[in-house]
């Protein structure tokens, strides 16, 4: 399953605008003097943490939207901000339309309780109660009554491949299946927003390839606009739609997999890039050829993944005609230029 390449014609549901965090004994001294044109020397000399800087990005609706960076780049800090569960020091954050900086606490616990879902990496499942309790937790907070919320979540259960594990214990299922509780949990108020913080770290991994498959599968189903936080690179091409590089609690780069991997706009950048394969990022569309009416070849899509199609195109000695989502023709891609793909080479258009 592969991500929609495109979200770019969708509103926006989280707006992060010049977002810094800063921590130390002067740090609101600071912001109050100097606001965005903090400097790096007045940073160091005060001693001051920029756990994020000017942090600008947008979360569109119903995309995968990948914070990646190493440990310590400003990951959680952001996500903790944009959850509410902690202050930026400066710039302004809007989440489904409110903006946090001015909502009264009773919004910001509506607006938790409401619009957002949280899984994080070591599954927070509480282990006095059963898978099914557990699930039906969130809806016990909101007062909801015992039959409607079992009920829920008996659905959500079945959702996430958990049939008939209610009774269990959380401590008598494994690591993957733990998570499933814990994505099935996050569910259950239908957030419009998604956050997942490292949800699949700590599994080995081939449950981990497993959960990615099935995330996937859940988000082709519910559609909901996502953040989600890891620190490895291979897990964001295969999820995102978009991924924000962070480096130092700054946005180095924000792109689709394939921009980054074919356009690394910083040597971190390519240095997370340089192991992934093209043809797993690249889109038939990047590296077609003017289009040939003339051919009479099934065509390929122009949003395949070169890696996809390769074989296809590799078994023809002419071009294969490229049509776009009405199946109009636009292009075509041949051999060479497949091959160049799959050699991690720059094609040549
Ligand atoms: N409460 C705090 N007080 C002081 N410094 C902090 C605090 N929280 C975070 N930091 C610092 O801010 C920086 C960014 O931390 P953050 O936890 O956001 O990184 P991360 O990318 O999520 O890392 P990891 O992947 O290890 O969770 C780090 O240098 C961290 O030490």
């Amino acid at each position: 399953m592969t991500p929609h390449p495109s979200t770019t014609d969708r509103e926006a549901l989280i707006e992060c605008c010049s977002v810094w965090k800063l921590y130390g004994d002067r740090a609101e001294a600071l912001a109050a003097r100097y606001g965005q044109n903090i400097s790096t020397e007045i940073l160091k000399e005060t001693g001051t943490i920029s756990a994020a800087r000017d942090v600008t990005f947008d979360v569109r609706k119903g995309e995968i939207f990948v914070i990646m960076g190493l440990s310590g780049s400003g990951k959680s800090t952001i996500l903790r901000c944009m959850t509410g569960l902690i202050e930026p020091t400066l710039g302004s954050l809007k989440v489904a339309g409110t903006d946090l900086k001015t909502a009264s606490y009773e919004e910001m616990i509506e607006i938790r309780r409401h619009k957002m879902g949280m899984v994080f990496q070591d599954f927070a499942l509480l282990p006095h109660l059963t898978v099914l309790d557990n699930i039906a937790f969130p809806l016990r907070v909101q007062g909801i009554s015992k039959t409607l919320r079992h009920s829920k979540a008996r659905e959500m259960m079945d959702l996430v491949g958990l049939s008939g594990r209610g009774n269990h214990w959380p401590h008598e299922l494994s690591g993957g299946q733990q998570q499933r509780v814990g994505i099935a949990r996050s569910l259950m108020t239908e957030p419009e927003i998604w956050f997942l913080d490292e949800p699949f770290s700590a599994l080995d991994p081939i449950i981990r390839t497993e959960m990615q498959n099935e995330f996937l599968r859940l988000q082709n189903l519910l559609q909901k606009s996502i953040v989600f936080v890891t620190h490895d690179f291979d897990e964001a091409v295969r999820l995102a739609d978009r991924i924000a590089i962070m480096e130092g609690g700054c946005v180095v780069q924000i792109g689709t997999p394939e921009e980054l991997i074919t356009r690394p706009a910083t040597p971190y950048v390519t240095e997370f890039t340089k192991n992934i394969p093209r043809s797993k990022v690249v889109r038939v569309r990047t590296v077609m050829g003017p289009a040939n009416k003339g051919l009479l070849i099934e065509p390929v899509s122009a949003d395949a993944l070169v890696g996809d199609i390769a074989q296809r195109v590799l078994s023809y000695r002419d071009p294969v005609p490229v049509t776009d989502e009405d199946g109009q023709i636009i292009g075509t891609i041949d051999a060479p230029k497949v091959a160049a793909v799959l050699m991690n080479k720059e094609a040549e258009t």
